[in-house]
């Protein structure tokens, strides 16, 4: 027998375990996972938007528009800032971090922080916002390499069926 052909890349594998994360939001817009990977290609964190422990994800609101305090915005964590708090307890130094969408400035702050070396990200639609702009501005300074990947498969199905293993 020879080896399978169509196995999935690291880049595929690592953004499909930040998409996989991401099904853990109660965000109900957007649910964005990340995945933050050693030089070893090993995972060493990995995180999604939701709210700080002990905060009740049924009594905080999940609403996009109203007053300030009444949306999620103050009080979500995002995915990129739980992937490095939820880390296995090492020194994150030249790790990478895989998001499905560009970090935001404060999430980049912690990145710089933390001393992640590459950002490899899905999607940018946020782009033209002023906090985006600060963002990438922020992690080209610091010397973060930014990489957007186009995988070549769009999708990745699994079957949970216990016949399909
Ligand atoms: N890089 C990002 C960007 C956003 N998030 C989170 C924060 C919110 O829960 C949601 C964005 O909400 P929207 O304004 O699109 O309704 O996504 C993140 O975790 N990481
Ligand atoms: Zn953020």
């Amino acid at each position: 027998m020879t080896k399978r052909a169509d196995y999935i890349s690291w880049d595929e594998y690592f953004m499909g375990v930040a998409l996989l994360s991401g099904k853990r939001s109660k965000d109900p817009s957007t649910q964005v996972g990340a995945c933050i990977v050693n030089q070893q290609n090993k995972i060493v964190g990995v995180g999604y938007n939701g709210l700080p422990i002990g905060i009740s994800d049924d009594e905080f609101p999940w609403d996009k528009e109203g007053d300030f305090l009444n949306t999620k915005y103050p009080y979500v964590c995002h995915a990129e800032l739980n992937a490095i708090l939820n880390n296995i307890g090492i020194n994150l130094e030249g790790c990478k971090i895989y998001t499905a969408l560009f970090p935001c400035n404060e999430c980049s702050k912690a990145i710089i922080q933390s001393g992640i070396k590459e950002v490899v990200y899905l999607s940018d639609k946020h782009a033209h916002k002023e906090s985006a702009i600060a963002s990438k501005k922020m992690l080209q300074t610091a010397g973060i390499a930014l990489r957007k990947i186009t995988p070549r498969i769009s999708e990745v199905v699994l079957s949970l069926d216990e016949k399909d293993v």
